[in-house]
């Protein structure tokens, strides 16, 4: 079985991103650049990142019209990643026209509630409801409009695996037992995400700002 964790490189240094990679490529299954490292090195920066030898995973969260979202897509070819998030809230047809520009081998993951939210910060965006009942909606849209999967906390993970079999989930909000939550809200451990059925796992600061990265990431797997 091929380690799940994907190590979030949200550091704003590319050497120091470079470097972090490096020290703990044995111990994690990929590595996910998102809105910091993009914004920050561009594809120059996700090439460097590449050379280390593990998945892409590029977490840039498109949001916009499907004809833009279907541009930025075609334009990710060339970084061959193997994994991009796009929002589920952008509706059908976005999502749609996103995996039809998607490259062949990339799978397109529809992000839909994030685990830094609660239900009262879902209530202030205008929905009303539990993050359960919105997660499961947006998954069945995300599954609708031929996605590969959806990105969601692990504590929707078992009831959307259930409803969508074989579905790639994407879980982040992931924290060990006794380490520090931060903005985070809607948390579990990276074994109980594992056991409700997560495909990839999201961990950053656990690793990123431990004393000893390589070895908390080996804590993590050895969890597993
Ligand atoms: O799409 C994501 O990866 C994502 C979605 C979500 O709902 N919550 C979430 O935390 N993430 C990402 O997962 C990572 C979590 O980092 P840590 O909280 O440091 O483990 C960050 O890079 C977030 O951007």
């Amino acid at each position: 079985m091929s380690n799940p964790v994907y190590l979030a490189l949200d550091l704003p240094q590319l050497d120091a991103a470079k470097a972090l990679a490096e020290k703990v490529k044995g111990h994690v299954g990929g590595l996910k650049l998102g809105l910091e490292f993009f914004c920050a090195h561009g594809a120059h920066g996700v090439h460097e990142i590449a050379h280390v030898g593990l998945p892409i995973f590029l977490d840039l969260k498109l949001h916009d019209i499907p004809n833009t979202v279907a541009g930025a897509m075609q334009a990710l070819h060339v970084l061959e990643p193997a994994i991009v998030t796009v929002h589920a809230g952008g509706g059908r047809a976005m999502m749609e026209d996103a995996k039809a520009a998607a490259g062949e081998n990339c799978k397109v993951v529809g992000v839909t509630m994030l685990t830094s939210m609660d239900e009262r910060d879902l209530l202030r965006t205008g929905v009303s409801g539990t993050p359960h009942d919105h997660v499961m909606r947006l998954a069945e849209l995300a599954q609708d409009s031929g996605l590969d999967g959806i990105v969601c906390s692990g504590q929707e993970v078992k009831a959307v695996h259930k409803q969508w079999k074989n579905g790639f989930f994407v879980v982040p909000g992931l924290r060990p037992a006794g380490s520090a939550v931060g903005d985070q809200k809607r948390v579990v451990t990276p074994r109980a995400a594992r056991d409700d059925g997560a495909s990839v796992l999201v961990i950053g600061r656990p690793i990123s700002r431990a004393e000893d990265p390589a070895q908390a990431a080996r804590d993590i797997e050895a969890t597993l």
